[in-house]
């Protein structure tokens, strides 16, 4: 009898309750006791769902009000010094702190989550670091679970991949010095658990999907010999990713299971079937964690008739923490029914594992109805007319070489270009956005429900244009932006415009904290029916005679931060996307747009977990890029953008974009990423972030100076440009415009003293 469990539910809530209530509680209009209630509420709410859904075990420990990682370093009292935390209970005011920042001490860093668009906060380790149980709040959600009858299964970061995951603040020191007194501490934790009754433990270490040195291999054998004497059941989750070259080290720890993701990596599933003792529980993750497809399911029996004769040892899970995913699809009101039946959210997830695994116990006749159902949806996505379109398929066979091709080199295209544009040193620009108001946000409300006419909503947006214009004329920057006022997000704005892509009223994904992103849905091949930023950047234009920035997401972002159709390869959807841009750059320029900025925040976040597959995504993801890019004349400067991410181990790809411009995100690291372009002899022009988007803080016009100074040391001065590090939609006008005052004044100081 096989068993049914998961690894991890949203916790935004269907109608993003989670966020609200941040955000109320951060701006002073909820109380800690009311955050708490409604965090409560949602978590009994989500544990009653998963019970309906059938599962036997049910996950505790996957709730946060911030993030997940964020709650281990507060439970294991891991807070760095400058939150002057002195022991006992992290508060929330500590949590929060370490998570936002405060006045006096910079917020945590915050990395993307593996390969996906979840941020997590960054936990910092010295030769100081001290773990010692500081939060009650496990131990109170397990409490809370046990005593509205949910079978809990405890879900936590393994010690290993929370070493792995974090940083050491002390140059020279390995943070893998910590493993012993950190081990002390989750052995009491486990010990703790297991006083509450608790009768499994899942440890996540999805570190294992990556590539390993020794050290960190011996680690796992060092660790978890210790952690199975605390009495508890360790199920230890891997996701993302192969990790069959691991079984022998699996198989030496003293687990009582494993979770092996066999939608990535679907090859290792015979591996474990014929390998991992039949005593122990292997857990397997069979319906998609990661994306919200319907699962075929007489696919998926068929892929688990080698595991079938395991009987309680095996467990059926997604694939990942349905983290990833939209809560319920019930939600959705105005997705036409076909593409409704293609399609799976969290809730729906839980249904199919559920039904996979009452076909294999109990046969399947006992979900006839559900094969049936899940038939008819593979078979109508397959032959669905609505996914295939000859004219992109006629195009994309057209393409040469030369289709990726800028007409001349940069040296060349920068002479042009500056003769157009006639741009001081240094020039100064912002990264697109600007603030999204309460106002821009509620007109853009009003238009969707129906009690704004569009009429009333365009002239609301370029209203909020023209303030952006004029205020960045007065600020004086040299190349301005329209700000985005229009767009409510710089993915789904678009995937709301191109054909083979569909959009959902309800589908929020947690991006970071209480900020989500509703990922459009690619379902069939990519195209672009219509101009869809044209008028508005000509507009823009027309407010000023500074050169306005067109802006555009590249389509490998496009990619990455949507839901992408699974019946084809990602190169070839990517390629699709690129061939859409590629028309809008060109109507850009043809409307008299002389730099156009393709943002491409998410290209190294797109890289594959291992570095042996790295090359053949480079390739397609710099071809893609370009693609988009190469339509335009050499005197149209194209700009490219990205943050979020490390990018010294990309460099060589980055550099065969080959855009003119590249803004990118360094303020938090001091300039350090500026060494690797310059070791690497980056050959075009780099837009260095001078101060961090992330805070309201008001960066002094010497600290911007000091970070000029140093990029001019090691990139020459007629190559750098003066930008923010991100776009400020989440800044407000007030710190947005004086920071940016302070930018424009270190430019100049900077152009004095280079003209001294
Ligand atoms: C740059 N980043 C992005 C990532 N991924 C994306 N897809 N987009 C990104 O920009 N990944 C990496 C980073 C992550 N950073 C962020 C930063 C900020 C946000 C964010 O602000 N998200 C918003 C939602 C954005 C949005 O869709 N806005 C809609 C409004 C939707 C809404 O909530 N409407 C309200 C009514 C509002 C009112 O009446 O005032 C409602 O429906 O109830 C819009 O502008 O129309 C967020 O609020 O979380 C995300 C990622
Ligand atoms: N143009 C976008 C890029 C964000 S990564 C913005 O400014 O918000
Ligand atoms: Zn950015």
């Amino acid at each position: 009898m096989s068993k049914t469990h998961n690894l991890g539910f949203p916790r935004i809530g269907r109608e993003r309750q989670l966020k609200f209530a941040q955000e109320q509680f951060w701006r002073g209009e909820l109380s800690a006791a009311q955050l708490q209630d409604t965090a409560a509420t949602l978590r009994a709410q989500h544990w009653q769902w998963q019970r309906e859904a059938g599962l036997d075990w049910v996950p505790v420990g996957d709730f946060a009000l911030y993030d997940q990682v964020l709650n281990l370093t507060a439970l294991l009292g891991n807070v760095p010094a400058r939150y002057g935390f002195s022991g006992g209970e992290v508060g929330l005011d500590t949590y929060f702190a370490m998570a936002r920042g405060t006045a006096s001490a910079p917020a945590m860093e915050m990395t993307k989550w593996f390969d996906t668009n979840y941020h997590y906060i960054v936990p910092e380790f010295t030769a100081d670091s001290r773990f010692e149980l500081s939060s009650h709040a496990l131990f109170d959600e397990v409490q809370e679970a046990q005593a509205q009858s949910i079978p809990a299964k405890v879900v936590l970061l393994g010690p290993v991949s929370y070493l792995f995951l974090g940083k050491s603040k002390q140059a020279g020191f390995d943070r893998l010095n910590l493993l012993p007194r950190l081990l002390k501490a989750y052995a009491s934790l486990l010990l703790r658990l297991h006083g509450l009754g608790v009768q499994w433990v899942q440890l996540d270490e999805p570190i294992l999907a990556l590539d390993l040195d020794e050290p960190w291999l011996a680690a796992f054998q060092q660790a978890y010999p210790l952690l199975a004497e605390q009495g508890i059941p360790i199920l230890l989750a891997s996701y993302f990713g192969d990790v069959s070259r691991h079984l022998p080290l699996l198989t030496r720890l003293p687990l009582a299971g494993v979770h092996i993701d066999v939608v990535r990596a679907p090859e290792q599933l015979s591996v474990f079937a014929a390998q991992w003792p039949q005593d122990r529980v292997l857990s397997v993750g069979i319906v998609d964690g990661r994306n919200v497809w319907r699962a075929d399911l007489r696919q998926k029996l068929a892929q688990l008739s080698e595991v079938a004769d395991r009987g309680e040892q095996l467990w059926l899970a997604p694939s990942c923490s349905l983290l990833h995913v939209p809560v319920d699809l019930a939600a959705e009101q105005k997705l036409d029914a076909e593409l409704k039946s293609w399609l799976a959210f969290a809730r729906q997830k839980l249904d199919e594992v559920a039904a996979l695994s009452h076909a294999l116990n109990q046969g399947e006749s006992v979900v006839s109805a559900i094969l049936a159902d899940s038939d008819q949806a593979a078979a109508s996505r397959r032959s669905s007319t609505r996914i295939h379109n000859a004219a992109v398929a006629a195009r994309l066979a057209a393409l040469t070489a030369a289709d990726a091709e800028r007409d001349a080199p940069f040296a060349v295209r920068q002479v042009s270009q500056q003769a157009h544009l006639n741009l001081p040193a240094f020039p100064t620009t912002t990264i697109g956005s600007f603030p999204q108001t309460q106002d821009i946000r509620s007109a853009r409300a009003a238009f969707k429900r129906g009690e704004l006419d569009e009429a009333g909503y365009l002239a609301a947006m370029k209203s909020a244009i023209r303030l952006a214009v004029a205020k960045q004329e007065e600020l004086g920057l040299d190349v301005l932006v329209h700000g985005e006022a229009e767009r409510n997000d710089m993915v789904e704005y678009f995937g709301e415009q191109l054909s083979g892509y569909a959009f959902s009223q309800n589908g929020w994904v947690q991006s970071y904290g209480s900020r989500c992103v509703k990922p459009p849905l690619i379902f069939g091949d990519v195209s672009r029916p219509q101009a869809m930023t044209v008028a508005w950047s000509r507009f823009a234009q027309t407010l000023t005679a500074r050169p306005m920035k067109g802006m555009l997401t590249g389509p490998v972002t496009m990619l990455q931060w949507s839901f992408v159709r699974d019946d084809q390869p990602r190169a070839l959807t990517a390629r699709q996307i690129a061939l859409a841009l590629r028309d809008e750059v060109c109507d850009l320029e043809a409307a008299g747009i002389r730099v156009i900025q393709i943002d491409e925040p998410a290209i190294r976040e797109g890289l594959p977990l291992r570095r042996a597959d790295w090359d053949a995504y480079l390739q397609w993801a710099v071809e893609a890029f370009r693609l988009s890019a190469s339509g335009v004349q050499n005197e149209t400067q194209i700009h490219t953008h990205m943050c979020y991410s490390e990018f010294n181990d990309i460099l060589p790809s980055i550099a065969a974009m080959d855009a003119d411009v590249i803004t990118i995100e360094t303020s938090r690291s001091d300039m350090e990423l500026l060494d690797a372009f310059a070791a690497f002899n980056y050959p075009n022009d780099i837009g260095p972030g001078v101060y961090d988007i992330h805070s309201p803080r008001i960066p002094a016009v010497d600290e911007m100076v000091r970070l000029l100074e140093k990029a001019r040391q090691v990139i020459p001065a007629e190559r750098l440009w003066v930008n923010p590090d991100c776009g400020l939609k989440t800044r407000g006008w007030h710190e947005t415009e004086a920071a940016l005052r302070h930018m424009v004044q270190a430019a100049r100081q900077l152009r004095e003293t280079a003209t001294a």
